[in-house]
């Protein structure tokens, strides 16, 4: 029996997303999330889809870590004779957030590589944790398996110095290794590459601006088929607003956190990435609520609301700048893809840079890729779906049969 499948595991800081998928033709066998781990609310979600019917199950109740989290998605896997001592599975593919320098491409884990993912621990607190803790569970229940991992900034890479370095001391910079690296490069690269095929051309052949909006949030500049620019920088915390993390700010708030707030470094990392952007804004993270709440006249969610939209444009206008002709600008992730008032309001105004939106296209819901742009406007805007875990599974794939 030839092995076809590969297990893609997606850890979160607190949360785990995975999928079972067969290579043949990207068949999902198998889906799921556990969520709020580390809470007395865990919940794991398993929804097999072999044999006609998708009957999700869940598991309601305190799950401690990412290891016991694992372990019980294993045991789900396992029910289902979909269990990793499957003979057709042919590796786990890892979504690994933060590979640095070193890691340009989707990379078979052994000790050194894991090593070098735990060194880059500093500079993605909230995620390499997490994405190591899967690797080594999945190591453990199957040492035979290849374990691959594929990395969130491999697909920056390419951005120039330029746009990589920060405006800081040289040595310094080197010496600790700070410049800007961008992370969500599977879905950039994947949503880019998706976007040209809706357009019918070749990647190579179109300039995208790729806005990933989910819980973390990211926008990227793609010129024929290559990052050159993107808003995420050391850490996933610069750029846009996002759900929990503020985006860009001037450096100097945090010194005077410190020194007129009295903050400690920890609180001041605590504020900036869990209790800022929208949550710390109004509140609420999710944007269903607070378009809910803006639709009941609430003032508070409105201005947290305005504050998104207007660091969007900032960088819809700075990307237009640095690629200097767009083709597409593509939304992308749970915001992107499903808040039309979202993709509306950022596209409002931007007429001059040949933008706009069609009301009733853009209020059509879908799994597609689809465009959202009058016929008349010169760049087509454009709603494309992301998938990060058929992605990493066709790169993991790609990898061990070569
Ligand atoms: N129907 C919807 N309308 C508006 N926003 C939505 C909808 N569904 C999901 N979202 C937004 O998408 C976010 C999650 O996006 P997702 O890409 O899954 O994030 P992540 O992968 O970072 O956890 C939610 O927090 C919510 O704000
Ligand atoms: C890198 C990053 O921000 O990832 P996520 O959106 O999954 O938190
Ligand atoms: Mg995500």
């Amino acid at each position: 029996m030839t092995a076809t499948r590969i297990l893609v595991l997606n850890s979160g800081s607190s949360s785990v997303k995975y999928q079972l998928l067969d290579m043949r033709d990207n068949a999902r066998l198998a889906v799921g999330l556990v969520e709020r781990i580390g809470e007395e609310t865990s919940r794991l979600k398993h929804t097999p889809l072999t044999g006609g019917g998708a009957e999700s199950r869940e598991l309601n109740g305190p799950i401690a870590d990412h290891e016991a989290a694992l372990k019980a998605v294993a045991e789900e896997l396992a029910k289902d004779g979909l269990g990793l001592d499957s003979p057709e599975l042919a590796a786990v593919g890892h979504r690994v957030v933060h590979g640095g320098l070193t890691f340009t491409k989707p990379t078979v884990i052994d000790d050194t590589v894991l090593a070098e993912i735990e060194r880059l621990v500093p500079v993605a607190p909230l995620h390499n944790p997490a994405n190591i803790t899967g690797i080594k569970v999945a190591q453990a229940l199957r040492p035979d398996l290849p374990q691959v991992a594929v990395f969130d900034t491999a697909f920056h890479t390419t951005m120039p110095e330029s746009a990589a370095r920060y405006a800081i001391d040289v040595q310094t910079a080197d010496e600790h290794r700070i410049r800007r690296y961008g992370f969500h490069g599977t879905s950039h690269a994947y949503v880019s590459r998706e976007t040209a095929k809706l357009l019918g051309k070749a990647p190579e052949e179109v300039n995208v601006i790729v806005l990933h909006l989910g819980n973390g949030a990211s926008a990227s500049a793609v010129k024929a088929g290559a990052c050159v620019d993107t808003s995420m920088g050391l850490t996933p915390l610069e750029g846009l607003v996002m759900g929990t993390r503020s985006g860009d700010l001037d450096p100097a708030v945090i010194f005077h956190l410190a020194r007129v707030a009295q903050m400690s470094v920890d609180e001041i990392d605590t504020l900036l990435n869990k209790k800022s952007g929208m949550v710390g804004l109004c509140g609420d993270n999710d944007m269903r609520e607070i378009t809910r709440r803006m639709g009941e006249g609430d003032e508070q969610a409105r201005l947290a609301f305005d504050i998104y939209i207007h660091r969007l444009k900032k960088y819809i206008g700075a990307y237009s700048a640095v690629l200097g002709r767009v083709d597409a600008v593509a939304f992308t992730a749970g915001v992107g893809e499903n808040a039309a008032a979202v993709r509306e309001a950022a596209v409002a105004g931007l007429e001059e840079l040949g933008l706009a939106v069609d009301a009733d296209l853009n209020a059509v819901r879908g799994d597609e890729p689809r465009l959202i742009s009058p016929e008349y406007a010169r760049v087509a805007v454009a709603v494309v779906p992301t998938d990060e875990e058929l992605e990493i599974a066709t790169q993991t794939y790609a990898l061990v049969n070569s």
